[in-house]
């Protein structure tokens, strides 16, 4: 993982994906055992020691969802101060390679088309990623 000490404040790189398919987008639900219980998220988790943001993400996405996913676009970086550290959030647009998917951590997940994603109650940080992700689909 890594964590960094800027100005007395940890610092936490999290890569996560917007994974597409078939028009619609995944959101996963958080365990109820973690930091920011029951809250939704875009699958994703902290970047390893000398990993690529690209690399934790896929890594990340195998261990949370067995599933193989492409890079397909690499959305504005957004971040949530909590007070002992910020969480920079690095989220990227994804196309699903393989389809079985197996639930490791999350509760549960959903398949949403992208206007229904406010629905759902996200993590703070996540309000941004989903406002440049629409902001994305309408320049596509
Ligand atoms: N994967 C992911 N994490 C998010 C999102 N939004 C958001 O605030 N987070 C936060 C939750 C976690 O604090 C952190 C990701 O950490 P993680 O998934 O690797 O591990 P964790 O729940 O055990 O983290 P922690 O809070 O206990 O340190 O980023 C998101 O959309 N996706």
């Amino acid at each position: 993982m890594i964590e960094v000490l800027v100005s007395e404040k940890l610092v936490v790189r999290v890569p996560c994906a917007v994974i597409e398919h078939n028009g619609k987008v995944l959101a996963g639900q958080r365990s109820p055992a973690l930091s920011f219980p029951l809250k939704w998220e875009f699958p994703g988790g902290k970047a390893e020691k000398n990993e690529s943001d690209e690399e934790a993400l896929l890594r990340e996405i195998r261990e949370e969802l067995n599933v193989e996913v492409e890079i397909i676009h690499k959305l504005p970086v957004t971040s949530k101060d909590q007070g002992w550290r910020e969480i920079i959030l690095v989220p990227f647009v994804c196309r699903l390679n393989s389809y079985q998917i197996t639930l490791t951590e999350h509760e549960q997940i959903l398949w949403l088309k992208p206007k229904e994603l406010p629905s759902l109650d996200w993590t703070e940080a996540d309000l941004n990623v989903i406002e440049n992700y629409y902001e994305y689909l309408s320049t596509k």
